[in-house]
């Protein structure tokens, strides 16, 4: 074959050596040296990495059909209830059935608006909590908080429940986050038959998979068992799953068990939680690391908000260098920075290099998105760069893809940045920012940890000041 070119590998473990803590940085630095299609080999499992808006573009377009199924991988399959779920099962008819049911129920622009009472009364008391932190003078961390926002708001419109008071809330960040490790780890159990799981034994990985397992599964029970117990909640996501496992209404040609329900649960709960928050994460890290972009961000939001008792997500149209500050905000860090792993379907052919059937296909926007032949300065945080560009993240240019692109695209890009904007505004809107005492701009790091999604490592500490517009 001729497969792409790839850097020598150790034998038996291959590649693996090399990519170190941080994958999505480790593969962009031998994409530099071996090119914009390369070769892995991690164990016995072959694999290749796009790392350029051309081969991205035909990863996720030109053979978007023969790259659009997913691998079998131990642990994703272990959490998803052995690939019951949407984000982790193969391309099948299966998986077209629940991405339309799902589309249809949860993701359209028109149940997206329908949620919106959820997002402001959720955004409410997270800015009564700022409020209160605001008068004490006390730092606030963003990622915790962030991350309950998003929590509860989900819980509220996937599962009809709210997150205070229900079986994860104390486990709540440990279980998502240790989720997000699972889903995203290099498994020796992926790589090495046999031996790998006990490798995955030793290292701890089975059995944080088992635990975060067992936690998703009890809270999941305790949601369907409140829909069950009662009736007046109905019309939600879970209403429906119950009614499809009862034969009252189908999905295609499947009949529904309860391991599909939860499924199909656990994609909205894992993708819509650790996503949306980590994104507001970012900006704030960015803004704060970057005075005049934030100054410049509260000068516009409130000069359109003006005395709003209400910001609603109309207000978010009008704010033009707002949406340039989270365009650039996913641009840094795109939240799951390689995707979510893909597998070819059958031999093709992509730049003339043969990529066979079953190989492994890694896309690195991480990479992408610091391509130095479309963005200058690609590491420098400058919203203005959007200004009179025609590059959205809505998965057409193959420069800036934080929601990927084609079949797999994210269906949940809608519901995200809902929740991502009106947070946001919110925060510019109603607070100062400064960082706690002794701390100064040079001290805010900008490094990410690796899962399937990357947050910012250290949390951010930031106080809220009070202002005329609180
Ligand atoms: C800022 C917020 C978000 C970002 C950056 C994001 C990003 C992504 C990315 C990059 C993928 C993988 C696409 C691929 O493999 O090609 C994905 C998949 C997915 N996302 Fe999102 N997402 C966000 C919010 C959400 C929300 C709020 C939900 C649901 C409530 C959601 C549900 C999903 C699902 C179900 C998939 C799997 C789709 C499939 O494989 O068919 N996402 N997301």
């Amino acid at each position: 074959n001729n497969l792409p070119p790839g850097p020598p590998r150790l034998p038996i473990i291959g590649n693996l050596y090399q990519l170190g803590t941080k994958p999505q940085r480790s593969m962009f630095k031998l994409s530099e040296k071996y090119g914009s299609l390369m070769s892995l080999k991690f164990g016995y499992v072959s694999a290749v990495v796009a790392s350029t808006p051309d081969t991205v573009k035909d990863v996720l377009k030109t053979f978007d059909v023969e790259c659009c199924s997913r691998p079998y991988m131990t642990y994703p399959a272990r959490i998803t209830y052995n690939l019951k779920d949407l984000a982790f099962s193969f391309y099948s008819k299966y998986w077209r059935e629940v991405r339309k049911m799902t589309v249809v129920e949860l993701y359209t622009a028109k149940r997206v608006k329908s949620f919106q009472h959820i997002r402001q009364e959720e955004v409410g008391s997270f800015v009564q909590f700022m409020i209160q932190s605001a008068s004490l003078e006390r730092p606030v961390n963003l990622n915790r908080k962030l991350v309950k926002l998003s929590g509860s708001v989900i819980c509220k419109v996937g599962f009809g429940i709210c997150l205070e008071g229900s079986k994860l809330e104390n486990a709540y960040e440990e279980v998502i986050q240790g989720a997000m490790e699972v889903l995203g780890s290099f498994a020796a159990a992926d790589y090495f038959p046999v031996v790998g799981k006990i490798i995955d034994r030793i290292t701890g990985l089975h059995n944080k998979c088992e635990k975060v397992f067992k936690a998703l599964d009890s809270f999941f029970d305790q949601s369907i068992q409140q829909h069950l117990e009662d009736p007046s909640i109905k019309d939600d996501i879970i209403d429906l799953l119950l009614k499809m496992e009862r034969g009252e209404t189908g999905l295609g040609e499947f009949q529904l068990t309860r391991d599909n329900t939860k499924g199909i649960l656990l994609n909205l709960l894992i993708a819509g939680v650790d996503t949306s928050g980590h994104t507001v994460t970012w900006a704030m890290t960015h803004l704060i690391t970057n005075p005049r972009v934030l100054k410049k961000a509260q000068a516009e939001v409130r000069e359109v908000i003006k005395n709003k008792d209400t910001i609603t997500e109309e207000d978010i149209e009008r704010l033009e260098y707002l949406k340039m500050v989270i365009k650039e905000t996913l641009r840094i860090n795109p939240l799951v920075p390689l995707l979510i792993p893909r597998e070819a379907s059958k031999d093709i052919k992509i730049g003339g290099y043969d990529i066979p059937k079953k190989t492994w296909i890694y896309v690195n926007i991480w990479a992408v998105h610091r391509n130095p032949n479309v963005w200058k300065d690609p590491e420098a945080f400058i919203p203005e760069r959007f200004m009179d560009s025609e590059i959205d993240y809505k998965g057409l240019n193959f420069e800036l893809l934080p929601f990927g692109s084609g079949r797999r695209m994210c269906p949940g890009l809608g519901m995200g940045m809902a929740l991502v904007h009106v947070t946001l505004i919110n925060l510019l809107y109603r607070f100062d920012w400064k960082l706690p005492e002794g701390m100064e701009v040079k001290d805010v790091d900008l490094e990410e940890s690796y899962g399937l999604v990357s947050p910012k490592k250290t949390p951010l500490l930031l106080i809220p000041v009070l202002t005329q517009w609180t």
